[in-house]
């Protein structure tokens, strides 16, 4: 999962900001058939990576590879020397392949005459690069043929296969192209991979992976954050660590950094900020933003835990009708959020806004197997009292064709019945009156209801709707007839000039129409629930303009059968992704301009 803090406009929202420049990008770029310029950056205080600070000055870049090499040649540094010119020049190597062979030479780097007014030109040699990594008996990286990569030192080669002696003490042949350069023990588990001299596939996962199992789940990558699930409670969250933290005792790698950086510039520079945090479904972004979101109520909310407990009730609310168990995580956000803090010009928290987008609205009548519907139906239906079960007509999950689609209604370490009261208390919190919270829960069952509507089609092929327990709690619970009910499932009106058409709908039309209802419904009622958060999130408060926004969307996701919410939803996450793209690599660009000037 990626985090990080970019500066945008005042007035408007910083994601707004950097969707339409990046709106305005496309359009030109498809004007110019040229690939989009990058969203607004902050102009000063670019962290350098420091790995480029040890590349030496005579550096130059030499013919269209633009292979970056020391300029004085061969063997004029020491042997440390060499190998820091190695880390610095072969950052960008991927693989040693064949390519030429100068017996001459101690160093990996091969001296090539230039034309160019600077003269001599180097460029690294692989064949060289090889013989360098056997004779001072360097590490590299090999993939074996499962995929994975194995750490050991190349004893020999012959054509295109090495001889690797692995680390447990077996050898093996691999193919050159499969080999990697790896970093030496002492750049093992830096904590910003920009340090590594090696920035290959099997080096940045080897020191994640090093520092995870050290209990670190935190590193940067310039100047965005990588954050990886510990699936425990690492006891590093909390208003204990918040104040361990503030007062600089622990000074680790944390989101807190990231959201103390966003602050700062906000009060400092007096721009917007946006904390992005992108990654796959169950890598932790929600889990994240809640915990950039309690740093913010702690760094805003001027000591009260006021701020911090609504917020916290807020994400009941939200989590109980926008999130599911899917296969990949139980606690699933299947919408996407921009969470916006207000700031008074003091740095104080005066508000809040939330907005919602892409909720999917599919699994409320489509179910994949092993995954849940929204929490909040099985918390309904487990958790809601006997006279509120009799006043909706309420029945156990599994008489819900909806919720029972799939084969899993409950989840382990998640109790539904105990969650509904604290639901209850969250809408309660968000000053929602108990009639409207009446009226919540009854759309809730009505869609259920609706789930359990069956059609006949009868001798003559035309289609009924069968008339049971279910047409007659669905219409009781929206507050009309059971013959207006079946009359809209099973007809489709058409307005002429003169008069109105009704034509009958097709069995597969039927069902549409009534999943469509449930849809429409759910949706609404999720909308509506936003508004109302957004609402009392607004009381007594004051606009200011200050704001740092949270982007929390769920990630890429790819079923069997996608429908246009995924590509709708792998579209924003392309462009997300985008985003993060251009902004690291232009950031190096601008550092290697830096290091040539
Ligand atoms: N920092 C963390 N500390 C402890 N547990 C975590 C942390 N981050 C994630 N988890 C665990 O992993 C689970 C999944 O995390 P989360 O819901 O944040 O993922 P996500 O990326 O938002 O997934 P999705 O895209 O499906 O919504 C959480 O329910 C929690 O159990």
């Amino acid at each position: 999962m990626v985090l990080s803090a970019s500066p945008c406009s005042l007035a408007r929202s910083s994601l707004e900001e950097m969707l339409d420049s990046l709106r305005r990008r496309d359009e030109e770029e498809e004007k110019k058939d040229s690939p989009p310029a990058l969203p607004a950056r902050p102009a000063s205080r670019a962290r350098l990576p420091p790995a480029r600070r040890s590349l030496p000055n005579n550096f130059r870049v030499g013919g269209s590879q633009r292979v970056i090499a020391p300029e004085n040649g061969v063997g004029t540094n020491g042997e440390s020397d060499l190998k820091e010119n190695d880390l610095g020049q072969k950052r960008r190597r991927n693989c040693f392949e064949r390519k030429r062979m100068n017996k001459d030479v101690e160093s990996p780097y091969v001296a090539l005459s230039s034309s160019d007014s600077s003269g001599m030109v180097w460029e690294l040699d692989d064949d060289d690069n090889i013989s360098y990594f056997i004779k001072k008996k360097l590490r590299v990286w090999c993939r074996q043929p499962r995929g994975q990569w194995e750490l050991g030192t190349i004893q020999s080669t012959s054509g295109e296969e090495a001889s690797i002696s692995l680390s447990n003490g077996n050898v093996i042949k691999v193919v050159r192209s499969e080999i990697l350069p790896a970093n030496p023990g002492v750049l093992e588990g830096v904590d910003d991979l920009i340090k590594l001299g090696y920035l290959n596939e099997p080096s940045v996962l080897h020191n994640l992976k090093l520092r995870y199992s050290q209990g670190m789940i935190y590193n940067k990558a310039g100047p965005i954050l990588i954050a990886l699930n510990p699936f425990k409670d690492l006891q590093t969250n909390g208003n204990d660590y918040v104040s361990a933290y503030r007062q600089r005792i622990i000074d680790s790698l944390h989101v807190y950094a990231v959201a103390d950086v966003a602050y700062n510039k906000m009060i400092r520079d007096e721009v917007n900020q946006s904390i992005i945090i992108s990654g796959e479904s169950g890598s932790g972004k929600t889990e994240t933003a809640k915990i950039a979101l309690q740093h913010l109520a702690a760094l805003g909310g001027g000591g009260s835990c006021a701020i911090e407990n609504e917020f916290l009730q807020i994400n009941r609310i939200l989590e109980a009708f926008g999130n599911a168990k899917t296969s990949r995580n139980n606690n699933s956000s299947r919408f996407g959020k921009l969470i916006e803090v207000h700031f008074s010009s003091m740095g104080k928290i005066c508000g809040a806004k939330i907005k919602t987008l892409l909720l999917e609205k599919s699994r409320v009548v489509q179910l994949a197997n092993g995954e849940r519907s929204y929490h909040i139906f099985y918390q309904l239906c487990a958790g809601s009292s006997s006279d509120l079960k009799e006043r909706l007509n309420l029945r156990a999950v599994s008489e819900y064709k909806y919720l029972v689609q799939s084969d899993c209604t409950s989840i382990d370490d998640a109790d539904d019945a105990k969650n509904f009261p604290q639901l209850k208390k969250a809408l309660d919190t968000v000053q929602i009156c108990k009639e409207d919270q009446e009226m919540i829960f009854k759309m809730l069952a009505a869609i259920l209801w609706l789930g359990n509507i069956s059609f006949q089609v009868d001798s003559e092929n035309h289609i009924e709707v069968v008339d049971d327990e279910a047409v007659t709690s669905t219409a009781q619970l929206m507050g009309c007839s059971s013959q207006e009910l079946m009359t809209a499932l099973c007809s489709h009106k058409i307005q002429s000039d003169e008069d109105t058409i009704a034509k009958n709908l097709t069995l597969r039309q039927a069902i549409e129409r009534r999943d469509a209802i449930a849809k429409f419904i759910y949706a609404s009622l999720f909308d509506w629930l936003v508004e109302q958060v957004n609402k009392s999130l607004e009381v007594g408060k004051q606009y200011t303009g200050k704001s740092i926004s949270i982007l929390d969307i769920y990630g890429f996701q790819t079923f069997q059968k996608n429908s246009f919410e995924q590509f709708y939803i792998n579209y924003a996450n392309e462009r997300i992704q985008q985003h993060f793209n251009r902004h690291l690599f232009k950031l190096e660009q601008e550092v290697s301009n830096y290091v040539m000037c």
